[in-house]
């Protein structure tokens, strides 16, 4: 649990509960799911937000996933807001109607519970980031560094087991990673990946990123010219919304292995980071539970500028695919 004064904030059994309650109140537009297990044995909760969300109808889909980084706990409110948002505001919002009819858009609030757990089950927050599992001497993978593309090619991450950026021993060797990844594999329908467009939520800074992470060079073999163009008039957009600061995420530092260098060359999906509230280290990792409503509800307008764009992300920059 949370402490007292943080009780605002929902540990793992509170965000299934939360997503049990949206699916039995709106039955007809959502989907109860899990993708895997966490090493520790958790089911990672996911939750489809759709009209006849039971069924696989030929829209664009979109997925966000959360919480990879155990004590970013803002994060997974933030998708329970889009849940919310979604299913509360159909039939009232015209713009959000049209969305849900026309989009499959798949939640996964807290991909790391096993880290969470952690993080809060001491008399304090325990500042933990990466998975639970064992490795040589040392406890935790960073899920961030361990998605197989460009896996720990360039400096992008750690491969000391104590490193709070540990790329893990192999890619995918994370459960929590593999089970994430094996959901958007099994997107692809006839050869063709379903999802369109990614948003993964981190904290803090408040920066709208975009791949690839692994090197500076804007374009390359797996980056054509329209697609980084694209990936900039959307995430300049985006950032216009929630006045975060948009940029390409190596630009910020070199990652290898994150979600979304897989996501973009692997799968062809348009995938960024938001990194959310705080700017800075105060109040950091541990912003009060006072903040929630205000910084999730502050990304509403770019969750639904994805969700228009993920029909055609190339129509951002007036070309077709
Ligand atoms: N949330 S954070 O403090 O860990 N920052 C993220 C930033 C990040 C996210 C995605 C690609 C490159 C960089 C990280 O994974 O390092
Ligand atoms: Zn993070």
């Amino acid at each position: 649990d949370f402490p007292p004064e943080d009780s605002g904030y929902h540990d793992y059994g509170e965000i299934v509960a939360e997503l049990d309650r949206i699916a039995s109140e709106h039955p007809d537009l959502s989907d109860r799911f899990t993708v895997g297990q966490t090493y520790e044995g958790r089911d990672i909760p996911g939750i489809k937000i759709s009209d006849n969300a039971e069924a696989d109808e030929n829209e664009p889909e979109v997925l966000f996933t959360a919480n990879q980084h155990a004590r970013e706990h803002l994060t997974p409110e933030m998708a329970l807001y889009i849940a919310d948002m979604l299913t509360e505001s159909y039939g009232s919002d015209s713009r959000v109607t049209e969305l849900v009819d026309s989009r499959e858009v798949w939640i996964l609030p807290m991909v790391n519970p096993d880290g969470v757990e952690y993080d809060i089950d001491g008399s304090r927050y325990r500042s933990w980031r990466k998975n639970r599992q064992p490795n040589e001497g040392a406890v935790g993978t960073d899920l961030n560094r361990n998605w197989a593309y460009q896996w720990g090619c360039c400096g992008g991450s750690s491969g000391n087991p104590s490193s709070n950026t540990y790329r893990g021993p192999s890619p995918e060797s994370a459960p929590e990673v593999s089970a994430v990844a094996d959901f958007v594999r099994g997107r692809v329908v006839d050869g063709e990946q379903q999802i369109e467009a990614h948003i993964d939520f981190h904290t803090y800074s408040e920066l709208v990123l975009w791949p690839m992470g692994y090197t500076y060079d804007d374009t390359g073999s797996d980056m054509s010219r329209d697609a980084h163009e694209t990936f900039v008039t959307i995430g300049e957009e985006m950032a216009a919304t929630n006045d975060y600061t948009p940029q390409q995420s190596s630009d910020l530092y070199i990652t290898d292995g994150s979600v979304n260098d897989w996501m973009w060359a692997e799968q062809g999906i348009f995938s960024f980071t938001f990194e959310m509230y705080p700017e800075s280290s105060s109040p950091g990792f541990y912003p009060p539970d006072e903040v929630i409503d205000r910084e999730t509800e502050r990304n509403r307008e770019a969750v639904l500028s994805l969700l228009d764009y993920s029909d055609c992300p190339y129509s951002a920059i007036g070309e077709e695919e």
